[in-house]
């Protein structure tokens, strides 16, 4: 009873004030409702300790919405789902997942060092009835930031800033990621879509773990390659057997650190004047890989050896002769190696910034070392066969074991042979068909047993060969 009292009164209140503000509204001359309001706005603000920063999602007569506002609006993802009561669900243009923003006139609270503060989102609806070309601009969002004067200077100069970064960041974390690949003297792309990640490529976990804390550092080292003067890029080399992960990991860093891939292929690049061109065109926050480095040109001192010798054999068959003057016609590439040095840390290699290059080879020994001296090439990274650790991390991924009597056959079998992840995961592939991964296990002991004994001949016959040849 007293509930329904209190209401009744309550309202009533309101409505007075409603109908007070339209008698206000109509019958005084808009100068005395101009001053009244600005003299208002100075009496609540001398009793009322907070500050509000409000960020509109349009700015001046420009149809385009803010930057800021799309960096806020982003940045509160990562806790409206949490904190606010009524949300927003949009698919991500991206990767068609789901993203929750907190909806019109919603507010959530955060702590940032200590202070709180509160983020709202508003809407004023425009009513006029005027027809628009930019539907947008009809209805007015914005989100307002409410903190206590005290903090003014530490949330105008740091935490804002903070938002900015954080907010742009997410953005691109979630943006539809390409994978480029050049043809014809231009880059041409579809959407990058590679299911890779840390977690799921096999290698020794301590190993792993330095990669991704040197991909992460290097993702967040702006300031630091500024303050030291250099061009914000980092060079990797990826080298090992084939099926060992090369690409895999490529793929792997890209998702990691949110990139684009560049997949350079040099043998179409016409000249270094044709590559330069390219790479003024590669966006930053990007992966730029040539994949298998040895065979993509003429670079190096023993390939010139190599291809003086097949260029004898070629002069002499004359069907080889032909077909090589028509892949030359068709392919006349002068990338020279200083081009390619060029290309990774000349003057040209500077713009975009924030940039991996990845050279991956199969034999590493056949480079140029000029090619891959550090500073150019500053990790490498060496992809092996498959050990025990690495087997674990597919035997989890393939078969979601984690332990299995077999386990134990399988260490000292790994460790006796040189097997690829490659191949080991081929024999965990067909778990999907049995359904035991008893079955996979014993396949794959199978394949080691045989690797081991066709080891152990080949052994064997070099011991000797030697004793026939010291004989
Ligand atoms: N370390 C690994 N972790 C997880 N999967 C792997 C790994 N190595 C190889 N694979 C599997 O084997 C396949 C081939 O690997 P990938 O193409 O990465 O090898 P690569 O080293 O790039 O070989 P190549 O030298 O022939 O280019 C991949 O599709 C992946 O499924
Ligand atoms: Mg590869």
């Amino acid at each position: 009873m007293a509930f329904a009292e209190l209401f009744t009164s309550v309202g009533s209140i309101i409505g007075s004030l409603v109908f007070i503000w339209a008698i206000f509204q109509q019958y005084f001359p808009f100068e005395l409702r101009a001053c009244f309001e600005k003299y208002s706005h100075r009496f609540v603000s001398f009793f009322y300790p907070y500050v509000q920063i409000t960020f509109n999602e349009f700015t001046g007569e420009g149809f385009t919405r803010s930057e800021v506002y799309i960096a806020i609006q982003n940045y509160l993802t990562r806790n409206s789902s949490s904190e606010a009561k009524r949300l927003k669900a949009d698919s991500m243009q991206s990767n068609q997942s789901l993203v929750l923003t907190m909806d019109d006139h919603e507010e959530i609270a955060e702590q940032y060092e200590g202070i709180k503060l509160w983020w709202s989102s508003g809407r004023i609806i425009n009513k006029s009835q005027t027809i628009s070309f930019h539907p947008a601009t009809e209805d007015k969002r914005f989100f307002m930031l409410t903190f206590h004067r005290r903090y003014r200077d530490l949330i105008i100069s740091q935490y804002l800033n903070h938002v900015l970064k954080e907010g742009k960041a997410i953005k691109v974390k979630n943006r539809q990621r390409k994978l480029f690949t050049n043809q014809d003297a231009q880059w041409s792309h579809v959407v990058f879509e590679h299911p890779a990640t840390f977690k799921t490529l096999a290698m020794k976990p301590e190993r792993k773990k330095e990669i991704m804390d040197d991909l992460i550092a290097f993702s967040q080292a702006e300031e630091f390659y500024k303050e030291i003067g250099r061009a914000w890029k980092r060079g990797y080399l990826l080298y090992g057997p084939p099926g060992t992960g090369k690409s895999t990991m490529i793929a792997a860093m890209a998702n990691l650190l949110g990139y684009d891939i560049y997949d350079l292929e040099l043998t179409s690049v016409k000249n270094n004047l044709e590559l330069r061109r390219l790479l003024t065109e590669i966006s930053s926050k990007s992966v730029v890989v040539i994949e298998d480095i040895d065979c993509s040109l003429d670079l190096t001192g023993q390939r010139t050896n190599k291809t003086e010798k097949g260029k004898k054999d070629i002069d002499k068959d004359p069907i080889k002769r032909m077909m090589m003057r028509e892949i030359s016609d068709t392919n006349p590439s002068e990338v020279t190696l200083s081009g390619l040095l060029n290309f990774i840390d000349g003057l040209w290699s500077a713009c975009g910034g924030e940039r991996l290059i990845v050279f991956t080879t199969n034999y590493v020994e056949k480079l140029d070392p000029a090619l891959i001296r550090k500073g150019r090439m500053d990790k490498h990274i060496e992809m092996s066969f498959c050990g025990f650790e690495a087997f674990k991390v597919l035997a989890k991924n393939y078969l979601k074991i984690e332990r299995h009597p077999l386990f134990s056959k399988i260490e000292k079998l790994i460790s006796e042979t040189a097997i690829t992840p490659a191949d080991v995961a081929e024999h965990l592939m067909p778990k999907a068909v049995s359904g035991d991964p008893r079955d996979c296990l014993e396949s794959l002991i199978e394949a080691l047993e045989e690797l081991k004994e066709e080891e152990e001949e080949r052994v064997k016959a070099e011991q000797n060969k030697k004793k026939e040849e010291t004989c």
